[in-house]
Formats: C-alpha cells, structure tokens, sequence
C-alpha cells in the first residue's frame, strides 16, 4: 500500500500547517486530508484562515511550519506553476483585451500545447460551461456569471487534478448563485476532479460538499459531511453557524438527563459526562412540535410549555416562537398550513420534541 501509492487516496494531505505573519498566528497547527475526487468546501466566518488555508495549498504563500503532500508527494516548497493545482477567483481575474477563446487557451499556450490541441480543448471546454459560440466576445461584452463560466473554463481547459475556488459565486445574485451551484456540482460529477471551495454561505456549503470543514479564528471547528455537521455539531459555534438552532443550558443529571435551568429535567441520548457539568442541548426547529396548551403530545416526548411570542410566514414554512415559563425563547419551523391549524400569538402553548433529537454540547 506504500511507496508509489503512499497517498493512499489522498489529494491533498496538509500535516501541521500553520502560519503566522510577524507574530500574529492565523492559522494554527492544522492537519486537514482532502480524498482524491471530493468536493471539500472550506467555511467559516470572515478572517477565520479560509483564504489563508487556500494559498497555502496553492503555493502563493509558504507556512510557517510543517508540510503539505500532493498526492503523497511534498511540496511545501514547490513554486505555485508547478503544482498543477487549477485556480477560480471570485473576481474572474479575466484579461479584458483578450477573447474568451483567448482567455481560455492562455493556460494551454503557456504550457506550448499544439494550436490544434489548443483549439479541441478550448472548444470542449467553453462546451462543458454552456458558453458555446461565445468564443469571439469580450469579457465585458458577458454577463457576470458569464465570465465567472470563463474562469471555470479557463481552469477545467488543462485538466487539474485538483481545482480550489475562493467565493466564484460571491458577486453574483441569489437565482444566479443557485444555479451555478449546480452546473458547479454537474461538472465535478463530470470530470471527477478533487474541488477545494470557499464560501461563508453555509446554505452553499450544505447544498454542494462532500465534506465541509468549518473554521473558527485559525482553527478547524468541525470537519464532516453536512449531514454531521447539522445533525451531529460537536459545538455551539458549529450548531449556531450551520443552519438554525435551539440552545438549552441545564446540568447533567443523570447520562440520558438533564434538567434545564428553571425549567426540570428532559430527556436526551445516553452518553458518559460528568453529573453536575453545564451542558447546552441544542434541538433544531424543524424537530420541535407545537401544540395547544390543552393538547396530548407524543408519549415519550419532552416537553416545554410557554406562550407563543411570534409567528412568521417563511413561504412553504412557519416559524413559530414560544416564551417559555423559565423565559427562553424556543422556536419550532412546521410546514405552513392554514391559519386555523396553528396557535394564536399570545395563546399558551406546549413544545414537544422526541428526546433522539437533543444533541448535547458542552457548556
Ligand atoms: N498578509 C497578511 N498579513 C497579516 N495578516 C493577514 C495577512 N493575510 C491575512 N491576514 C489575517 O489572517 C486572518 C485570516 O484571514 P483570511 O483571509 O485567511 O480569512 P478568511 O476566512 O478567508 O476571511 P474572508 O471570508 O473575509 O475572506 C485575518 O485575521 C487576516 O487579517
């Protein structure tokens, strides 16, 4: 399985990477393992090391310590055109006096590739975005998300093994995004590429990756499939930065208890912690029920009773908001439905969820 295969299925294989500039750390000691083929996006807030982990692995900027392997092979210092690694800017970084023909053949005619090659490839290429006899414009004469098609095929022209991409949708609009999203996926389906893409949008990272690898100040948060990281978050910053969450605080009281503060005891999955440790139960919206005050709820389901404070039409669901009697506010998201079939503002109310749906975090 070594030697020639040490890569072992691995793209990219980053083994304690970080890196400082003067003497502020940006990105602490960070091992991070990218399989060939897979879409891996890399989230986080603003300033949390995304675009710092991204030029690293392209080469624009070399770490402080530890290496980076490229299919098993180290290239920590290897100058960044020699790495192979394909680039897409959010910005397009098109050259605005050349073609789109032009644009797309640079990266062939820089590696001395035969004109007729040239031509095949830029063709298939231009073919693969959906910009098929657009080869004569202009950049300008495009629309935006017309150049960002240029820019992906400019990167998909030469075949990288690997392609990152830093926020290519973020100057677009919303209907535009969505749909590049999925000509983005179709063509990593197509082509089998190993993709590194950046984003803050989790709604973007949930609908694309394989895995995501949230970042928080310099560090890895969480790295899993969306799925683990909206069901499974191992934090609060992890179950508040994907998606919408309920955030309980209580103390452990018993391995599958723990009672709330003000408000007693619910029940939640089996798992060793210390008794009397602060926990947080986290319990997403759309596994919260709401029922009327005077209403049975599920056997075997917790429950929390309160006065609904706010309700929200959000299209195909409602976001209702109850004040529980130890005054925290609890939302839980239905499917709309007429509204005859959901309580009145102001009205009490009682919260249920099944205790399989709390996840515990630590305080
Ligand atoms: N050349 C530099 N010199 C000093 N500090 C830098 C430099 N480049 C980045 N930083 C700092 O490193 C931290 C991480 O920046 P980075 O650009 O990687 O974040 P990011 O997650 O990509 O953010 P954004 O979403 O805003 O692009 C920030 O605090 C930033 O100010």
């Amino acid at each position: 399985m070594h030697g020639r295969n040490a890569s072992n299925g691995e793209a990219i294989a980053l083994r304690g990477i970080s890196k400082a500039f003067g003497s502020v750390t940006v990105l602490k000691a960070t091992e991070l393992a990218v399989h060939k083929s897979e879409f891996l996006t890399l989230l986080g807030p603003s300033g949390s090391g995304k675009t710092t982990l991204l030029n690293l692995i392209s080469g624009a900027i070399t770490p402080s310590s530890g290496e980076i392997l490229l299919a098993g092979r180290d290239i920590t210092h290897m100058p960044p055109r020699d790495r192979g690694i394909g680039m897409v800017f959010q910005n397009y970084a098109l050259m605005p006096h050349m073609t789109v023909f032009e644009n797309v053949a640079y990266p062939l005619r820089a590696r001395r590739e035969p004109s007729e090659a040239i031509r095949r490839k830029v063709l298939d290429a231009l073919d693969r975005v959906g910009l098929k006899g657009f080869d004569d414009r202009k950049p300008r004469q495009l629309s935006g998300g017309q150049q960002q098609r240029v820019g992906i095929a400019r990167c998909i022209v030469y075949s990288p093994a690997i392609i990152m991409m830093d926020e290519p949708l973020g100057a677009l609009d919303k209907n535009l995004r969505e749909q590049m999203q999925t000509e983005i996926k179709r063509l990593h389906q197509e082509l089998g590429t190993t993709i590194i893409y950046v984003t803050h949008d989790q709604e973007e990272a949930l609908n694309m990756s394989d895995r995501i690898c949230l970042m928080k100040t310099g560090e890895i948060a969480q790295l899993g499939t969306p799925d683990e990281l909206y069901f499974r978050p191992n934090s609060r910053f992890v179950a508040e930065f994907i998606g919408e969450s309920n955030l309980l605080c209580g103390k452990s009281v018993a391995a599958n208890s723990v009672a709330i503060d003000g408000a007693g005891a619910v029940l939640v999955p089996s798992s060793e912690r210390g008794l009397g440790s602060d926990v947080l139960i986290m319990v997403r919206p759309e596994k919260m029920h709401i029922f009327a005050s005077d209403a049975d709820t599920p056997a075997g389901h917790n429950v929390l009773r309160g006065v609904v404070e706010a309700i929200s039409f959000i299209g195909g669901m409602t976001r209702i908001t109850v004040k529980t009697a130890h005054g925290v506010s609890v939302t839980a998201k239905i499917i709309s439905g007429p509204a005859c079939t959901r309580p009145e503002l102001g009205s009490a109310a009682k919260l249920s969820w099944s205790p399989t749906e709390s996840v515990v975090l630590n305080g």
